[in-house]
């Protein structure tokens, strides 16, 4: 079968910046990738390299099988979704969602009609009279995925949809995007910063860094086996613990000049002296967060985070000890941060 989306080699330069190093990416036909990193790492070059917007300075691009490298924008057939919906102000709602087909050569009649149907599919329908001043954030935010979607295209490519919402809409918004992406199947490569949005959303994830893919994988594999220390402190939140592998978590077996991880949810703390098993520690600070609390613990030297039942949770001053089960640690190389297997890791495999 043929993927939906090939990137081979791609490096593209925005002024002088190198904002994409050598990308190699294969998105399965209908899958929803996600790709997620920090403001900077070239989320939205990677788009506009998939879009033909900026001119890759090498590498291919093929979607459905057909090398778009040389195309224009136009003949890429992909739709993009901005960040600032990009709405028309002196449009209304269904004119702003049928302008793409329209130009396209439809008629007046079947643009109208698609327009509806594209409106319906991500609950707008009520909202075609309107003008975008007079839309809320999570009503223009579906206006402008109707926009794209009426094209019915071979690439969605979605910007960061969500950045401008609140947190309640975004969470609900999220669940649309999947739910509209599941029903019509469309190849989708939707960019955040927000790990929970790549975590909740992606049937993979890709994690960027400084141009370049630093892990390709099913939430699950970027979660539980991260493939580099940064990919490892980027995704949760907060992210994993790391600390020296000769330092206070040292499970037996680990290299010198490694550096262990443990997510804060695998950090148990019970108060000191009911288990001698266990690193000693002091409870610096405690930020209850509803039914969980992070417990800010100093272990010497270093500073650790822990996630746990908020009813259980110590206090500020309190002696505790500290610990963490051998299959939850995580080991990196201290120079390069690659992952080191550990022995108990890969006794579970
Ligand atoms: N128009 C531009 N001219 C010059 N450099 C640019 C331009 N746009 C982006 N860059 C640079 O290219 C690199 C990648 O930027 P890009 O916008 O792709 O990152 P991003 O991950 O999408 O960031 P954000 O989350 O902040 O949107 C950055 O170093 C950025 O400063």
């Amino acid at each position: 079968m043929t993927a939906g989306l090939i990137l081979r080699g791609v490096h593209l330069t925005r002024g002088t910046i190198p904002a994409l190093r050598g990308i190699d990416l294969t998105v399965a036909r209908g899958e929803l990738l996600v790709v997620l990193g920090p403001s900077g790492a070239g989320k939205s070059s990677l788009l506009r390299a998939v879009a033909g917007l900026d001119r890759i300075t090498a590498g291919t691009v093929a979607i459905g099988g057909r090398d778009v490298t040389a195309l224009r924008p136009g003949q890429r057939n992909v739709s993009m979704v901005f960040q600032s919906y990009s709405l028309l102000p002196h449009l209304t709602v269904a004119d702003n969602i049928a302008f793409g087909h329209r130009i396209r050569g439809a008629d007046r009649r079947a643009a109208a009609d698609r327009a509806a149907a594209a409106a319906a599919s991500v609950g707008c329908a009520d909202l075609l009279a309107r003008r975008p001043h007079q839309l809320s954030g999570g009503e223009r935010q579906r206006v402008a995925l109707a926009r794209a979607l009426v094209r019915e295209p071979d690439v969605f490519l979605l910007d960061e949809p969500l950045a401008h919402l609140d947190a309640a809409l975004r969470t609900s918004m999220r669940t649309e995007i999947r739910a509209v992406h599941d029903r019509l199947g469309t190849t989708t490569v939707h960019v955040t910063h927000d790990q929970s949005e790549a975590m909740a959303l992606g049937d993979r994830i890709a994690v960027l860094r400084d141009g370049r893919i630093e892990q390709l994988g099913t939430p699950d594999e970027v979660w539980h086996r991260p493939r580099t220390r940064y990919v490892a402190s980027f995704v949760g939140a907060p992210g994993m613990n790391l600390l020296p592998a000769d330092g206070p978590l040292r499970p037996p077996g680990t290299a010198a000049g490694a550096e262990l991880g443990v997510r804060p949810e695998h950090v148990t703390v019970i108060a000191a002296g009911s288990t001698t098993d266990g690193a000693i520690g002091e409870v610096e600070r405690v930020e209850v967060l509803g039914e969980d609390a992070l417990v800010h613990l100093r272990l010497g030297a270093h500073a650790v985070v822990a996630r746990v039942p908020a009813r259980t949770r110590p206090a500020p001053g309190d002696r505790v000890t500290v610990h963490v089960a051998d299959e939850h640690l995580h080991a990196f190389d201290a120079i390069t941060g690659e992952r080191i297997p550990l022995p108990a890791e890969a006794a579970t495999r």
